[in-house]
């Protein structure tokens, strides 16, 4: 007998939502499995942050659901949200909380208890590279710590599905390169969609790509299966409303 098809860790079915009576997300479908990272590209206002905030429970669909492990989002929100970690477009921090106290507090709303808050706090620091700055306060931490400290919060109840709004946005390139070894570092554990209107930086550290365009999926691939020149060439199409190049997509 073969093995059955695991449960996708996220599965977006035929998703839309309009804003202000403009639809933002038309029908956009998605399916994503442990172990894998996928980079939602696209330009300015494509849709992005709109998508992540339907897929991490903060913004509710018109149309279309939302699976993370099974449970729907929004008719099972309790179960699905602890499958989830979130880190916005602006993270979510305290400022005047040093990353220790910051991390504490969100594992309990997480509803960590007793030793499983401090065994989380050290997992996460140890992960995300924080050990040296732990006891500092945030405000006080340079952009790349800052958004380290983010992804922490995000990944401090080990949730199976990562969410991360242009994690490297603002970074300098050194910050930028660590933030990628970070994410690919997440893979054995977590599925993680991430967003970026970068192709470079999706591709080093996503194993697949969307192309989201005036809210619509437009292209996917793997990023082993077309070289960077190809991708480029297709997101540029898109960007700037050509069709995309024949024979690979959606
Ligand atoms: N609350 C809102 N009310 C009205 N329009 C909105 C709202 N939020 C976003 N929009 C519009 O929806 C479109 C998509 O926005 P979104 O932030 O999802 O795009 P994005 O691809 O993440 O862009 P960026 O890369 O600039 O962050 C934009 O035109 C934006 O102005």
């Amino acid at each position: 007998m073969t093995d059955p098809i695991p449960v996708p860790i996220l599965a977006v079915n035929a998703v839309s939502r309009s804003l202000a009576g403009r639809e933002i997300v038309r029908d956009l479908s998605l399916s994503l499995r442990r172990g894998e990272v996928l980079g939602l590209l696209g330009i300015n206002g494509a849709g992005k942050s709109t998508t992540l905030r339907m897929i991490a429970g903060v913004l509710a669909p018109d149309r279309g659901q939302v699976l993370i492990d099974g449970a729907d989002l929004y008719e099972t929100p309790e179960l699905a949200r602890r499958g989830i970690g979130y880190l916005p477009e602006q993270a979510p921090l305290h400022r005047e909380l040093t990353v220790e106290e910051f991390l504490r507090f969100c594992a309990r709303l997480r509803g960590l208890k007793g030793a499983a808050v401090g065994a989380a706090l050290d997992q996460a620091i140890a992960r995300c590279d924080l050990a040296e700055v732990r006891r500092r306060l945030i405000g006080q931490l340079s952009k790349g710590f800052q958004q380290r400290v983010g992804i922490a919060q995000a990944l401090i109840h080990r949730p199976p599905l990562v969410i991360l709004d242009e994690p490297a946005s603002g970074l300098d390139p050194v910050q930028s390169v660590r933030m990628r070894e970070l994410v690919a570092s997440l893979r054995p554990d977590h599925a993680v969609i991430l967003s970026t209107h970068l192709l470079a930086e999706a591709q080093v550290c996503c194993d697949r790509i969307a192309i989201l365009h005036r809210g619509q999926l437009r292209h996917q691939a793997a990023t082993s299966a077309e070289r960077t020149e190809q991708l480029e060439q297709q997101f540029l199409r898109i960007a700037t409303d050509l069709e995309p190049v024949a024979g690979v997509g959606v």
